[in-house]
């Protein structure tokens, strides 16, 4: 049985991962300090190792004794970090979670190997603003080319928006909480736009794909084969929820009427931001059909006590816009 090291593992995208992993006949073992909740307590296939990614010596420390055959790195948020990891499992295979946000230019699809990615200088390298993610999760990515150079078998997958169960984003929770409960709900701009997601499960798959038989030195990004808009979005909530929503699309004009505009609405993104799965489809990766995925990120959201009100830019504005377009 081959060995596997998920460094992180207990909250989404690695917790996913860990399921994928033994639901192939892995041997797991989770690195993190122990912060969050472990949902495989009790699990004998998976072994907890509590450290911090930063402290290197605890991260040799595990590669010792584990020797794992596969690495996936689900949180490496600095390029420094990717640097210490490829050295660190210089022997196995290493997967970097990186992102979308790694593409510096607007191309529709955004595909790996052509379109330019983000620079990033040494000062954004180390900065912890939100506004140099994109640069730092490209540098994590020219770090798992480099040290593919040096004879590592690294390989980096960017995922776009990632949904389905535990998503503590809560973006997409947003939105299912307003179609359960509301019959009419407004959607910015014409409804028409395009933000590419992907379910969090064919990113775990992508993931063990991408390690079991990816090209080192090789990107791969993962997203869903179908893209929603965000009215269809709407839509297919309601319908798999087996209920019914008006979606009441608002311009920038008719949103002001309620003092909002099209960015106070999450997963709205002007500009679409569609990439490129063929390569990944190359190595036999396959997404899950939307109405499956949907459903079962809907069925979890209704057990969670999730409800994305972080985004919410207020029933009562939202009304005052839905009032004025009625009167249309
Ligand atoms: N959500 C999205 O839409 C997208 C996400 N991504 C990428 O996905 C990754 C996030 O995945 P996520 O779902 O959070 O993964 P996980 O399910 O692995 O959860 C995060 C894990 O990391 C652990 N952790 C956090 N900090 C440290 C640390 N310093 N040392 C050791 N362990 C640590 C947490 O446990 P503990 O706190 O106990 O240590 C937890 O186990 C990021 O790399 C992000 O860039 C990319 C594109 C889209
Ligand atoms: C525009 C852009 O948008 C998307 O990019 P993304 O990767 O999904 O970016 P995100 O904002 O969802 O970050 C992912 C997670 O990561 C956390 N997060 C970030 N930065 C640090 C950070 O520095 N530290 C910690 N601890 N958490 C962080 C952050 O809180 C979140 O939980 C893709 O569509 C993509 O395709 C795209 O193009």
């Amino acid at each position: 049985m081959d060995t596997a090291l998920i460094v992180g593992g207990t909250r989404f995208i690695g917790r996913h991962t860990v399921r994928e992993l033994l639901d192939h006949e892995y041997e797991v073992t989770i690195f993190n300090r122990g912060n969050h909740e472990n949902p495989f307590a009790g699990n004998d296939r998976v072994t907890h190792v509590e450290g911090d990614r930063n402290d290197e010596t605890a991260l040799e420390t595990a590669a010792v004794s584990v020797d794992p055959d596969l690495v996936i790195d689900c949180i490496a948020y600095y390029p420094e970090q990717v640097r210490a990891a490829t050295e660190v499992f210089a022997d196995a295979r290493y997967v970097y979670v990186s992102s979308g946000s790694s593409y510096g230019v607007e191309h529709v699809p955004k595909r790996e190997g052509e379109t330019p990615l983000e620079a990033c200088t040494p000062e954004q390298a180390t900065d912890d603003s939100p506004a140099t993610y994109g640069a730092r999760k490209a540098e994590g990515d020219r770090a798992v080319f480099e040290a593919a150079e040096r004879g590592v078998e690294a390989m980096a997958v960017r995922p776009c928006i990632v949904y389905g169960p535990y998503d503590y984003t809560e973006r997409l929770d947003y939105w299912i909480d307003r179609v359960l409960n509301h019959d009419r709900v407004v959607v910015p701009g014409d409804g028409q736009h395009l933000w590419h997601r992907v379910y969090v499960g064919d990113v775990a798959s992508a993931l063990r794909i991408v390690g079991e038989s990816g090209t080192a030195g090789e990107a791969y990004n993962v997203g869903d084969r179908q893209l929603l808009t965000l009215e269809e979005t709407l839509e297919t909530i309601a319908e798999v929820a087996k209920t019914e929503v008006e979606v009441v699309t608002a311009g920038e004009r008719e949103l002001a009427t309620g003092g909002l505009s099209p960015d106070d609405f999450t997963l709205y993104r002007e500009y679409p931001h569609v990439m490129s799965t063929a390569k990944l489809s190359d190595l036999g990766w396959e997404s899950t059909p939307i109405g499956e995925t949907m459903a079962r990120t809907v069925a979890e959201h209704e057990e969670s006590d999730r409800d994305g009100a972080e985004y919410d830019p207020g029933r009562e504005a939202e009304e005052r816009v839905l009032g004025v377009l009625d009167t249309l």
